[in-house]
C-alpha cells in the first residue's frame, strides 16, 4: 500500500508540474496558453454550511488543443467552467483566458471570443431554430449572411432538425445540438462545453468530436469539454482529472494511460480515485515528505509516522521566473520565494497582482455603456415571447381591463333584497293598514313604511320577541317597531312642540333594532330608513300646508364643492383600482421575466454571450413598456367609457400618472427578479405585496381613518401618493398645477429612479454583471 502511494504521489506530482512546464514549449508564458488557473479556490455558502468546491485548483490548458475535464457529478466542474466564463469569481487564485482576466473589457470574456455550452439547455422553447441562431447572431453582431451559411453548415454537421422547428417540439437530443451549435457559430477563439454530447447517439458524437478536432487542428482554437463519457476524452489533447476541487492529473489521455498503467481511462481515473481515497486514508498516519528531482519534478516519499501532521508542501507551486522570462513549476520550494518574486512572476505569467486587482475592481464599477445591437436583439425576443403566445398575449392585455370590469361590475351597487321584519303594533287592535295622503294623524306608521326604499323587504311579525329572534337567526337584517299608539303620540308631540314629555317622546319614536353585523349593510339600511322618514314628514308637513323643511333638524349639506351629493363608492375606489391593477400588472410580469430565463441557463448564456444585466434590464422596460401603454389604455376605456366612471380633469394627466405608476411597478417587478432565484419566490414575493400595498395605500379605505404610525407607512408606499394625486385629478378636476398633483408625479418618478438604482445595485453584489 504505501508503495502504491508513494507511486500515486510520484505520478500525480510529476505529471501535474511536467505539464506546466511543457506545456509551454515556446516559453510564451501566456501568449500559448488559452486558459491558467492557480491556486484556484471557490466556496458556497457560509459558517457551518459553507462547502469548498475548488481547492486551490491549477489548471493550464494550451491555445488550439482540446482539453477534457472529467471527474464525477458534483466534483466542481461547472463552477470552475462559470468562473471561466467569468460568471462566478474565485475566492482566492487567479484565472487567465485568452491573456486576460475574465470580466475585464479587454479580456473579451464574457463576449464573442468564448462559446458556451452550458449545462442546462438554455435555450428559447418558444423560438424555432433559425431564430435561435439569428437572435444569437444579433447578439455577437453576425451579418445575416453569416448566420444562414453557419444556420446551413451546423445543421448538416449537427444533423439538425429544419430550422423553422419550434425549439420546444424537439426531442431532448435535437434541443441540446441546437445548444451546441449556438456555443459553435458564431466560431469563437475559445469554446467552453459543459456535457455537450449529453443525449448524443454514438455516431453524432462522433461527428461531434471530430468538429471539435477540426476546430483546434484546423483553425487553432481552444475547447475545454466535460463529459461524462470518459472514454470520449481520448480526443482530447489534455485530459484534467477533477476530484475534491482539485486535478488529480493534467495529462495527455496516452500518458495517463501509460503511467496508471491502465488499459482505459476509465480505469485510469478509477484509479487515480482509489489512490487519492487512499491517500487521504494515510495522511492521518503517514507524513509525506516531497522533494524535487533533478528535472525539477516532484517526487514524494512516505514514512510512518505517529504524529498526526500533513506537509502542504506537496501542493505548493514555487514559480520562479527565468532569465528568458519563462516560468518554471516547481514543488516543494513555495518557502523560497518572496512575495515579490511571486507577484513578479504572475504578472510574467499574465495573472493580475495586487495592482491588477484594483484594477479589475474598478472595471466592475465602471458602468458600459448598452451596445444598441444587442437591445435590438434583446427588445426583438422580448417581443417575440411575448406574442408568439397567444395565451400570455390575451392574459397580458386583457387582464387589466377584466379586472376593472369585474371591480366595476361587484364593487360600489346598492344591496338589494334586504329583509326587515316590521312590528306594528298600530294594527294589534284591529287596525288595518289604511292611510291617506291628506293631513290627516291616521296610520302615520303604515304612511312611514311606504316612504322606505324598495331595496328593503318588509316582513310583518307580529310580535317584537318573534322578530327579534328572526334577527338572531339571520333572517332579517333588523326589526322596526311601533308602539300601540304611535300616531297618537306622534301627534301629541306635534303639538306640544318643546313642551313634549319624555313619555310621549319615546311612545312616538320609531324603535329599529339592527343586525350591525355587517357594517356596510347598516349603514345603507340606516341612510334609508332615515331619507325614507325624511320624506314623509316632508310629505306630511306639505299635506297640513305647513313649510316642509320646517320638520328638519337645521344641519344642511348644500351643494358638494367637488363631486356630487352621495357620490358612489365606486368613484373614490375607482382612481386607486386604477393604478392599484397597473401596478401590479407591472410587478407580476417583470417580476418572473428573467427569474426563468436564469433557470434555464438562458441567462448565463446571455451574459457569457457580452450581454450585460443593464441591456437585458433596459430590454426588459421597453417591452414592458409597450405592453403597458396597452394595458392603461384598456383600463380606462373601460372605467371611463364602459363605466361612465367621470374624469373632471385633464385625461391625459390622469393617463400620465398611471402609467408612471406602471412604471413604478415595472421597476418593483424588476427588483425582485434580481433578488429570487426562482418563479415562486418571485411570485410569492409580488403577490405577497399586493394585499399590503392596496390596503395601506388608501385604496379602499381613507387614510385619515388609519392610525397616525400607520399613515406614516401608508405615505412610504409607492401608490399613496400617486392615488391621490389621480383621485384629484379625477374627482376635483385639479391640473399640474395643484401640489397634491405634482407631488404624486415626482414621487413616482423618484420611485423609478430609486428601484432602478436599486436594481443595478442588486445586480452588481449579485454577479449579475460582468
Ligand atoms: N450556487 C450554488 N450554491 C451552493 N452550492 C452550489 C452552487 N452551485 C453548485 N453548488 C454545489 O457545488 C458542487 C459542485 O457543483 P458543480 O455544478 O460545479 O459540479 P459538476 O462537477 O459540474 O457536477 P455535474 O457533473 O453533475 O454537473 C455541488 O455539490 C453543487 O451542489
Amino acid at each position: 500500500m504505501q508503495k502504491d502511494i508513494e507511486d500515486f504521489k510520484v505520478f500525480v506530482s510529476s505529471h501535474r508540474f511536467a505539464s506546466e512546464t511543457n506545456s509551454d514549449p515556446g516559453g510564451g508564458v501566456s501568449r500559448g496558453h488559452a486558459v491558467l488557473v492557480r491556486k484556484a479556490t471557490k466556496s458556497y455558502g457560509v459558517g457551518r454550511s459553507r462547502s469548498t468546491i475548488l481547492d486551490g485548483l491549477d489548471m493550464t490548458v494550451k491555445k488550439g488543443s482540446i482539453y477534457g475535464l472529467l471527474g464525477a457529478s458534483g466534483c466542481g466542474k461547472t463552477t470552475l467552467l462559470s468562473c471561466l466564463v467569468g460568471r462566478r469569481s474565485l475566492n482566492s487564485g487567479e484565472i487567465l483566458v485568452l491573456g486576460h482576466e475574465p470580466g475585464t473589457p479587454e479580456s473579451g470574456v464574457p463576449g464573442p471570443r468564448v462559446g458556451y455550452m452550458p449545462q442546462e439547455l438554455a435555450l428559447y422553447g418558444d423560438f424555432t431554430i433559425k431564430e435561435t441562431l439569428q437572435y444569437f447572431g444579433r447578439i455577437y453582431n453576425l451579418r445575416s449572411a453569416f448566420v444562414d451559411s453557419q444556420l446551413e453548415f451546423l445543421s448538416n454537421l449537427l444533423d439538425l432538425p429544419p430550422s423553422i422547428r419550434y425549439v420546444k417540439t424537439l426531442s431532448g437530443g435535437q434541443q441540446r445540438r441546437v445548444s451546441f451549435a449556438v456555443a459553435l457559430f458564431h466560431e469563437p477563439e475559445l469554446l467552453i462545453l459543459d456535457e455537450p454530447t449529453v443525449g448524443v447517439d454514438p455516431l453524432l458524437r462522433r461527428s461531434i468530436w471530430n468538429h471539435l478536432i477540426r476546430q483546434s487542428v484546423d483553425h487553432g482554437r481552444t475547447v475545454i469539454v466535460t463529459t461524462h463519457y470518459i472514454e470520449e476524452a481520448r480526443e482530447a489533447n489534455t485530459i484534467g482529472m477533477m476530484r475534491s476541487g482539485r486535478l488529480l492529473a493534467e495529462e495527455s489521455p496516452k500518458n495517463l494511460l501509460r503511467n496508471s498503467r491502465r488499459p482505459s481511462l476509465e480505469d485510469a481515473f478509477l484509479k487515480l480515485c482509489m489512490d487519492e481515497i487512499n491517500d487521504s486514508d494515510e495522511q492521518s498516519t503517514v507524513v509525506a515528505h516531497c522533494t524535487s528531482n533533478e528535472d525539477g519534478q516532484t517526487s514524494a516519499t512516505v514514512q510512518p509516522d505517529d504524529n498526526i501532521t500533513t506537509d502542504n508542501s506537496c501542493n505548493q507551486v514555487d514559480i520562479h521566473e527565468t532569465d528568458t522570462g519563462r516560468v518554471h513549476h516547481t514543488n516543494g520550494q513555495a518557502s523560497s520565494a518572496t512575495p515579490a518574486d511571486l507577484s513578479n512572476a504572475l504578472s510574467n505569467l499574465g495573472i493580475p497582482n495586487k495592482a491588477a486587482k484594483m484594477k479589475r475592481k474598478n472595471h466592475t464599477t465602471n458602468v458600459a455603456l448598452p451596445s444598441l445591437q444587442r437591445l435590438g436583439a434583446l427588445i426583438r425576443k422580448n417581443y417575440l415571447m411575448t406574442f408568439r403566445n397567444i395565451g400570455i398575449f390575451v392574459f397580458i392585455y386583457l387582464i387589466p381591463a377584466f379586472q376593472a370590469i369585474v371591480f366595476n361590475v361587484t364593487l360600489g351597487h346598492e344591496p338589494m333584497n334586504l329583509k326587515l321584519a316590521i312590528v306594528n303594533d298600530e294594527l294589534s287592535s284591529g287596525n288595518t293598514c289604511n292611510y291617506t295622503t291628506e293631513c290627516s294623524y291616521s296610520m302615520l306608521s303604515c304612511r312611514y313604511l311606504r316612504y322606505i326604499k324598495k331595496n328593503i323587504i318588509q316582513m310583518p311579525y307580529g310580535n317584537i320577541s318573534d322578530a327579534l329572534e328572526a334577527g338572531k337567526n339571520g333572517q332579517v337584517w333588523g326589526v322596526i317597531h311601533f308602539g300601540h299608539n304611535f300616531t297618537e303620540e306622534f301627534e301629541i308631540r306635534q303639538s306640544a312642540g318643546d313642551s313634549a314629555s319624555l313619555e310621549n317622546i319615546i311612545r312616538s319614536r320609531i324603535s329599529i333594532n339592527m343586525d350591525s353585523s355587517n357594517q356596510q349593510i347598516d349603514v345603507f339600511i340606516e341612510k334609508w330608513l332615515l331619507e325614507a322618514f325624511g320624506d314623509f314628514f316632508k310629505d306630511f308637513m306639505k299635506a297640513c300646508q305647513y313649510e316642509p323643511e320646517a320638520g328638519y333638524i337645521p344641519v344642511v349639506f348644500l351643494d358638494p364643492v367637488y363631486g356630487e351629493k352621495d357620490t358612489p363608492f365606486t368613484e373614490f375606489m375607482a382612481p386607486g383600482l386604477i393604478i392599484s391593477i397597473v401596478y401590479f400588472m407591472a410587478v407580476s410580469l417583470t417580476a418572473g421575466v428573467f427569474v426563468s430565463e436564469r433557470k434555464q441557463g438562458l441567462l448565463d448564456r446571455c451574459l457569457v454571450a457580452g450581454v450585460t444585466m443593464t441591456e437585458i434590464l433596459i430590454g426588459q422596460l421597453v417591452n414592458q413598456f409597450s405592453i403597458l401603454i396597452g394595458q392603461t389604455t384598456l383600463v380606462f376605456l373601460c372605467m371611463l367609457l364602459a363605466f361612465n366612471i367621470p374624469c373632471h380633469g385633464n385625461l391625459a394627466l390622469a393617463v400620465f400618472i398611471t402609467f408612471l405608476q406602471g412604471f413604478v411597478g415595472m421597476c418593483f417587478g424588476l427588483l425582485i427578479a434580481t433578488l429570487c432565484d426562482n418563479e415562486n419566490s418571485a411570485l410569492l414575493l409580488s403577490q405577497a405585496s399586493f394585499l399590503p400595498f392596496t390596503v395601506i395605500s388608501g385604496v379602499c379605505w381613507p387614510i385619515e381613518g388609519m392610525p397616525p404610525y400607520l399613515r406614516n407607512i401608508a405615505y412610504s408606499m409607492p401608490l399613496t401618493y400617486a392615488i391621490e394625486s389621480l383621485r384629484c385629478v379625477f374627482a376635483r378636476g385639479w391640473g399640474i398645477d395643484r401640489r397634491d398633483v405634482y407631488v404624486g408625479i415626482l414621487i413616482s418618478i423618484a420611485w423609478i429612479l430609486g428601484l432602478l438604482i436599486l436594481c443595478l445595485f442588486v445586480i452588481r453584489i449579485r454577479k449579475y454583471a460582468r
